[in-house]
């Protein structure tokens, strides 16, 4: 197929911006194109040479080397090139006049060309435009540029003004035709007869509308219903609804609903076949060679032969095993050297999805079984498994459910639909899924001085020694120290190794009478030794006692991401932080969630 029949439709849809028209001119193109190159055609409209995901080169030529190209082609000189260009303000348009310039001398240019031949060009085919393209892609390394420039100029040189103009745009990523992945769904839908919810359904499991289109050409709008989902081909992943009303969220999806820990970190998906892995990140680029501890895990984990199961990877502390959050991610995905990044930055994945397993499309089966199916194959360890989740009946037990998870270091909860019509819907934003994420935070802008009045056992590097130690504020008018939070990391190793030395002489075989607590300790203190101790937020929590009540009825206030600072022996444990000031800072320090991101704060 010529290729010129292309840059006709490419100029079709450059000069309207109607969806209808130019789905029209797609459908027309489509029909018009043999079934062997119409994934190529679909790809150059897109442009693109291959899906993203496939993680494969981009073309690699920059503006200057398009520049050169062009004046290579033509043999012209650069600085006309460079005129010419900034008199359209586009290489695609200047290639072209160029181009007419010289076919035609009374374009007017024609004075500024040094060689006016007259040229003849060549029938370009669709084949060997792309196989040009895909070549200069391909070539990387040493010496590349230039060879990158010889390959494109030669191209320029053999193409038709109109086909020059877009190859030329092509390469510079700006074809700007305003045609999205719907609109050539639309076409695609036209040109075959095809169901367009078909179409789209198959695009989302399989993320490549240029196979797609070839499959539809080849073997019609049957095979199209048996695409399923395909270890090593991303799906779109299904996206949830915002609401932060319980009773809303409750209504739109269903009692009972699932309750899931919304984790900070970054969505993965994880493909399995035999002893290959493969992860993908929430926009389908692959990401697997950020997470070799990952893919570890995910091969010794994952117990079907093939799979493709969903989750987060998140960042965790080495010392404790917390959560840490996302952007500790980003700082490992920066680092240069990836096993010093493991070691210093170690993940976790929590699972909540199973689109694949063993030829059978999960994408099909509603949550319970889905839920059901990833509990059998996975064989669940500490740094691998389900993420939390709880079946909620009413808003009671979803806003106690919520304020665990904001403790735990999540960022809320993801609620589910159990319902009869829960599929896996990929690639779709809907109400199945809906995020419940705070309004509120409060930052916490000062240290505050705690009691140490119990701790827990380390495990692993810290066996021996304390793992987490439990803190308390005073209470003035009930006499009492109420637990505010577990703090387990900021300690040098000296410190930590010195832990159960330093609190040994305040050891008590059981709850100290003025410490108010409903965790329970490994081992319990009388509260004397003081420490400062910071973090990034003040939370409500169901788990803590510390002003209980105060803010809302049955939660208290506790510390996200608690970090020691120092001890603080020159304190009584009278004189600490009160369980009243704990308050005052959280009301102080109250913004919405979204002014906050971006510094502007209003106080409540
Ligand atoms: N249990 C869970 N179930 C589903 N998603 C979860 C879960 N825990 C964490 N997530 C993450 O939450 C994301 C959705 O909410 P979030 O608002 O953080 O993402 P976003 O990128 O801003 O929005 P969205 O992904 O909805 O476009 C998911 O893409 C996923 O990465």
């Amino acid at each position: 197929m010529e290729f010129s029949i292309v840059a006709q439709t490419l100029d079709i849809l450059e000069k309207t911006s109607s969806k209808i028209q130019q789905a029209a001119a797609l459908a027309l193109l489509f029909k018009k194109t043999p079934s062997n190159v119409i994934d190529k055609v679909v790809y150059i409209i897109q442009g693109t040479l291959w899906p993203d995901w496939k993680g494969l080169p981009e073309l690699g030529i920059a503006e200057k080397g398009v520049q050169k190209a062009i004046s290579m082609a033509l043999g012209v000189s650069e600085a006309e090139v460079e005129r010419v260009y900034k008199s359209l303000g586009d290489y695609g348009l200047a290639v072209e006049r160029l181009k007419l310039g010289k076919q035609n001398k009374s374009v007017g240019l024609v004075g500024f060309i040094k060689s006016a031949k007259g040229e003849v060009y060549k029938k370009l085919t669709v084949d060997e435009v792309y196989s040009q393209l895909v070549k200069i892609a391909m070539l990387q390394g040493e010496g590349s540029r230039d060879m990158k420039l010889r390959l494109l100029s030669s191209l320029l040189a053999v193409a038709d003004p109109k086909e020059a103009k877009y190859i030329v745009r092509f390469i510079e990523g700006r074809l700007r035709l305003g045609v999205g992945e719907a609109t050539i769904m639309d076409g695609l839908a036209s040109a075959f007869g095809a169901p367009r919810d078909l179409i789209e359904r198959a695009y989302n499991i399989y993320p490549d509308l240029g196979a797609i289109a070839k499959l539809l050409a080849e073997k019609g709008v049957v095979e199209l219903k048996n695409i399923k989902p395909t270890p090593g081909i991303p799906l779109r992943p299904m996206l949830a609804e915002r609401a932060s009303d319980p009773t809303e969220i409750l209504n739109k999806a269903g009692i009972p609903a699932l309750a899931e820990f919304k984790y900070d970190g970054e969505r993965a998906q994880i493909h399995k076949k035999g002893d290959r892995i493969w992860i993908f990140s929430r926009r389908l680029e692959e990401i697997t060679n950020q997470y070799p501890d990952v893919v570890e895990m995910a091969l010794k984990r994952i117990k079907a032969e093939e799979a493709i199961v969903e989750g987060e990877i998140i960042a965790i502390d080495p010392e404790t095993g917390e959560f840490r959050p996302f952007q500790e991610l980003m700082h490992r995905k920066r680092k240069k050297d990836i096993h010093e990044a493991l070691k210093e930055y170690p993940v976790v994945v929590r699972l909540f999805d199973c689109l694949y397993v063993d030829g059978i499309d999960m994408t099909l089966k509603i949550l319970p079984e889905r839920r059901e199916m990833l509990r059998k194959i996975i064989d669940e360890s500490e740094e691998f498994k389900l993420a939390e989740g709880m079946i909620v009946n009413n808003t009671a037990e979803l806003e106690t459910f919520f304020l665990k998870a904001v403790e735990a270091g999540c960022e809320g909860l993801v609620v589910k639909s159990l319902g009869r019509d829960s599929v896996y819907q990929a690639g779709v934003r809907g109400w199945l899924w809906i995020k419940y994420k705070r309004d509120y935070k409060s930052e916490m802008t000062d240290t505050v001085d705690l009691v140490v009045v119990g701790a827990f056992h380390g495990r692993g590097k810290r066996a021996g020694t304390y793992g987490a130690l439990l803190l308390a504020a005073y209470d003035p008018e009930s006499d009492t120290f109420k637990t505010v939070c577990k703090v387990g990391t900021g300690f040098t190793d000296e410190e930590l190794a010195e832990l159960p030395k330093k609190l040994e002489p305040y050891r008590l075989p059981h709850k100290h009478h003025r410490v108010d607590s409903d965790i329970e300790a490994d081992v319990w203190f009388e509260p004397a030794v003081v420490m400062e101790v910071t973090g990034a937020e003040l939370t409500l929590s169901p788990l803590h006692t510390c002003c209980r009540g105060m803010v809302k009825q049955g939660v208290g206030i506790s510390i996200r991401f608690p970090r020691f600072v120092r001890w603080r022996p020159d304190k009584s444990p009278k004189e600490i932080t009160t369980t009243k000031e704990i308050l005052e800072m959280y009301y102080r320090q109250l913004r919405k969630v979204s002014q906050t991101t971006t510094g502007v704060g209003e106080e409540r």
